[in-house]
Order: structure tokens, then C-alpha cells, then sequence
């Protein structure tokens, strides 16, 4: 395996910059207190949706930091949310959109927003892409990509005689137990980014022998095993703490490296056992 130079920023295909790692923020009441301390702790990309409730409070922690901390600037934190499915649909997307931005009015604009998955069927995905395609040309989002779309949803939207923006990345979930190399591979040859949800198998497997071992050889957390795994796949992780004390070691994935022997021993392309919903092969 080729092992991609890990930096702290990767280049999209538009041009724009997405940093290495995001932090996950699914099931955080407190959005407001963890992403201000992550971002302190070096955090540079958060990842919210309609669907975690917590957009509003995820944008206060970002608009909190810049606060207190003048010296650095909006452009320096990425921003992802989602449009949920029951905002599929152009008019729904339109009004799912301004109301994304509403919740975060002191951001300015949404950095990358994604449809959370291709549920809603053929009609409802495009009309919803042609949304999120206008609000990129009139400027209130950056960048637009999709979440849990399969080779079949990849291969619609990019061959849909409407489009004009291609999506960024596509957020799915990858660990060593769900591999959906396939999958992955597909996203990256059409230049896409896999930003990999559920990096620490929603701490399912955290407990894994091998990823154990590995961490205990190398005087880190399984945990940080895990997400050097995904980047070294050349994926964008972004591991969901609510801990705050955990927030350092998840982001403090560079200075150690997993060899080809180690990411074979945690690789488990014969499981496929997704550690929350699973809907890339929908209609
Ligand atoms: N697009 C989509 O459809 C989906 C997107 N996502 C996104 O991906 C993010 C990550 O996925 P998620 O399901 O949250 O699961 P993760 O794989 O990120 O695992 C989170 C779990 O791991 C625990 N944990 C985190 N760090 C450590 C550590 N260093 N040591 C021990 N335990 C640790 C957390 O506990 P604690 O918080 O208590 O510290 C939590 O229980 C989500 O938060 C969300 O932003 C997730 C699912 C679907
Ligand atoms: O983070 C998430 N957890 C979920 C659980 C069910 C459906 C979507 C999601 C998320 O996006």
C-alpha cells in the first residue's frame, strides 16, 4: 500500500481546502463548550447535520473562539453540515439551506454541505443537488458533497445532464470493519474525498485485540490507532468525542506511523459490520 504524505489540509477538487481531520459531533448536547475547546486545542473542521440538533450550537462554539481568539480568523475553521432527508426535494433544499444558514448566522457561510444520505430516491437527490448548486453560485456555501451514496448514487449524479458543481467528498462510514474498499476506491478515482464517519466504530471495537496491541507497542490510545488507520487509507476522519480530556490525543494522529504489517493486522475486508445505519445500496 502506498502510503499518502499526510499533511494537515488536503486540496478538493474545486480548489478549496478541507483540514485532515473533523470532529464529529453527533449526540453532543453541549456543542458550544466541545467545539470551542476543540478548536483550542488545535481543531480546525467541525462536522454537525439538521439531524444532531446541534448546528446552532456548534456555530456558537466556532463564533465563541473567534472571539476570544482575534488573532485567527473565519477561513481558518470548515463548517460541514447536512440537509436532512426531509429536506430533499428543490423547494425543501432551498428552505433547508437558508435555514442551515440561519442557525449560524455569525459564520457567514457553510464551508461543505452534504445530502445526509440518498434515501429519498432518484427525483428528490437531484432536485436537491440543483439546490445546493445555486447556493454555491450565490456564494452562502463553499463547497457541496454528498453522505452515504453508493457507486449507483456517485455514477447518477455525475452523469445528471444538470450538473455544474461536483460533489467534494462523500461522508460514508469506514473502520477496519467496514472497509467498503470498493466503494472508496470508486469515490477517490472520480476525485472525490471519503471523509470516514465512525472512524472508532462508534467505540464498538475499541476493545479489538490487534488495534490494542498495536497502541500498546506504539504508547498510544487504540483510539488513536484507528484514526491513523484511516489516514494513512488516505480518508478524512472525523472522530466524535463529547470528552473533552480525550480531544488532544484524537487530533495527535501525526507523529507516529502505523507500518504496512499493522494496517494489514487491522484491516478486516471479509467484515462488513457498519456501526450505524447503512443505506449506500438504497434505490
Ligand atoms: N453522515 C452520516 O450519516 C453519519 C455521520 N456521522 C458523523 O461521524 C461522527 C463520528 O461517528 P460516531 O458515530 O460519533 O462514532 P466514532 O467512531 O467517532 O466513535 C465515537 C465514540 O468513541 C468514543 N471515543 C472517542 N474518542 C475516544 C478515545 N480517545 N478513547 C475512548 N473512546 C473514545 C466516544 O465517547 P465519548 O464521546 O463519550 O468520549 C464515542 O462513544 C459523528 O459524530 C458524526 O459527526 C456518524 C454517523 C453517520
Ligand atoms: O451521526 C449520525 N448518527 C446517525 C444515526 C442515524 C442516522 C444518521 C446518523 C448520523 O449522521
Amino acid at each position: 500500500m502506498s502510503v499518502r504524505k499526510i499533511g494537515k489540509s488536503i486540496k478538493l477538487n474545486n480548489g478549496k481546502i478541507i483540514p485532515f481531520i473533523g470532529l464529529g459531533t453527533w449526540e453532543i448536547a453541549n456543542a458550544d463548550i466541545v467545539v470551542e475547546e476543540a478548536l483550542n486545542v488545535g481543531y480546525r473542521c467541525i462536522d454537525t447535520a439538521k439531524l444532531y440538533r446541534n448546528e446552532k450550537k456548534c456555530g456558537d462554539g466556532i463564533i465563541n473562539w473567534l472571539n476570544k481568539n482575534p488573532d485567527h480568523k473565519r477561513e481558518e475553521v470548515y463548517y460541514i453540515t447536512k440537509l436532512w432527508n426531509d429536506q430533499n426535494g428543490y423547494e425543501e433544499a432551498k428552505e433547508g439551506i437558508a435555514l442551515a444558514l440561519e442557525k449560524v448566522k455569525g459564520l457567514g457561510y457553510i464551508d461543505l454541505l452534504l445530502i445526509h444520505s440518498p434515501c429519498e430516491g432518484r427525483q428528490m437527490r437531484l432536485e436537491t443537488w440543483k439546490a445546493m448548486q445555486e447556493a454555491v453560485n450565490e456564494g452562502t456555501v463553499k463547497s457541496i458533497g454528498v453522505s452515504n451514496y453508493g457507486i449507483k448514487h456517485l455514477e447518477e449524479l455525475l452523469a445528471w445532464e444538470g450538473l455544474t458543481i461536483k460533489p467534494v467528498v462523500n461522508e460514508i462510514e469506514v473502520s477496519p470493519w467496514c472497509m467498503r474498499q470498493e466503494l472508496c476506491d470508486f469515490t477517490k478515482s472520480k476525485g472525490i474525498e471519503v471523509v470516514a464517519f465512525a472512524p472508532l466504530s462508534h467505540a464498538f471495537r475499541l476493545q479489538d485485540p490487534d488495534a490494542v496491541s498495536i497502541a500498546k507497542e506504539k504508547g498510544v490510545s487504540a483510539a488513536q490507532v484507528l484514526i491513523r488507520w484511516s489516514l494513512q487509507k488516505g480518508y478524512i476522519p472525523i472522530p466524535k468525542t463529547k470528552t473533552l480530556s480525550r480531544l488532544p490525543q484524537n487530533l495527535d494522529v501525526l507523529s507516529f506511523e502505523l507500518s504496512e504489517t499493522e494496517i494489514k493486522k487491522l484491516d478486516h475486508p471479509e467484515v462488513h459490520d457498519p456501526s450505524d445505519w447503512e443505506v449506500t445500496e438504497c434505490p
